[in-house]
């Protein structure tokens, strides 16, 4: 008997769309099975500004192929030089679901991010007022920590001492990494979530590295070691609502991925629901399949589920692009090293 598994449409909660044709690209193979995404603003130059959200969103909706369902939910890239009340604007009328914060420095694109804190204090009250949450990448840039320890470090040094000097601040930690960050949100039952990617559900720090460097393994915050991807996949099987999806796709061309120095990100859209049924079937949680990836995000950002739902079948390895072509190169699809038998129909 063929197994198949029903789920209401899922949501990303962190996504990059980029721009252009790259765009037009990624954007069905997103599309295809999300009928969401938190729309990452580190373009180059980034979204910071409630005009910059429109016009990004504009651009955004022209790149939908004919008839296909999506909604872009956007987001503005906090700067020293935000602007509370253009956020405020933004959010009220319904243009913004969240602010990113990326520290100055931590990952690609992130060079007009924050350095002082103190600088941004206004934008976050505001936020706190308003119920809008941040989204962080939570990563010190520090020189001198080890870049397997920045995650736990910002924790301590940035994200809490920010959180206590701002009550009702609504904070998504993405893209989680560690079992520091999976225990902090369990630490705290009100306005912190966080999100889990798919690549970091299944490889760890040495996927990257053993019988030579596979630069399609990396990405920021980088994966670590095996007890901490272990820590990850108990809490996305968890069911508990504070964690969900946020895939943290993130197309960069082969040419720039397989050089001397290497950009990072993985691209996942094309078969992260495919790869997320393997991983919560490997763990026994094929149940707790639709809460990670389509209610526990909706009900942090306040939205409904979706009404649509997605059938994914059992059956024989699952046949996917390695690449998928754009008019600026080639996109290497994340191989997640084992064969894949559910998929979407
Ligand atoms: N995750 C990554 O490795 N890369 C992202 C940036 C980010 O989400 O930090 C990108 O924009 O390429
Ligand atoms: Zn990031
Ligand atoms: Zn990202």
């Amino acid at each position: 008997m063929t197994q198949t598994l029903t789920l209401r449409r899922p949501d990303d909660w962190h996504l990059h769309l980029r721009d252009g044709a790259m765009l037009r690209a990624v954007l069905p193979e997103s599309a295809r099975h999300f009928a969401r995404a938190i729309i990452m603003p580190n373009l180059v130059p980034p979204v910071v500004t409630s005009h910059d959200a429109q016009a990004y969103r504009d651009r955004i909706m022209a790149a939908r192929p004919e008839g296909v369902d999506f909604t872009p939910l956007m987001t503005l890239y906090l700067t020293e030089q935000t602007d509370p009340d253009d956020v405020a604007a933004a959010h009220a009328s319904g243009l913004i679901s969240a602010v990113k914060l990326y520290p100055a420095g931590a990952t690609t694109n992130s060079a007009s991010g924050v350095r002082d804190f103190d600088k941004v204090r206004p934008v976050l009250e505001k936020m706190a007022e308003i119920g809008l949450p941040l989204c962080v990448h939570g990563e010190v840039t520090d020189a001198d920590i080890d870049i397997f320890d920045r995650e736990a470090v910002f924790i301590d040094r940035v994200l809490d001492p920010v959180r206590r000097a701002t009550p009702g601040l609504r904070v998504v930690m993405e893209h989680i990494t560690t079992r520091d960050g999976v225990d902090y949100v369990k630490a705290n039952d009100r306005d912190l979530a966080a999100t889990i990617t798919t690549h970091h559900l299944v490889i760890n720090r040495n996927h990257i590295l053993v019988g030579g460097i596979k630069p399609h393994y990396y990405c920021l915050p980088v994966a670590k070691r095996e007890e901490h991807r272990l820590a990850l996949r108990a809490a996305a099987t968890s069911g508990d609502a504070r964690f969900f999806l946020g895939t943290d796709s993130a197309p960069h061309t082969d040419p720039l991925k397989e050089s001397a120095c290497g950009c990072a990100g993985c691209f996942t859209a094309s078969n992260t629901m495919s790869i997320l049924a393997h991983v919560f079937e490997e763990e026994r949680a094929l149940d707790r399949l639709e809460s990670f990836t389509s209610l526990n995000g909706p009900a942090f950002y306040g939205l409904p589920a979706n009404d649509a739902q997605i059938t994914l079948t059992k059956g024989d390895p699952v046949t996917y692009p390695d690449k998928i072509e754009t008019e600026d190169g080639p996109v290497t699809v994340f191989d997640p090293g084992f064969a894949l038998h559910w998929q979407v129909s």
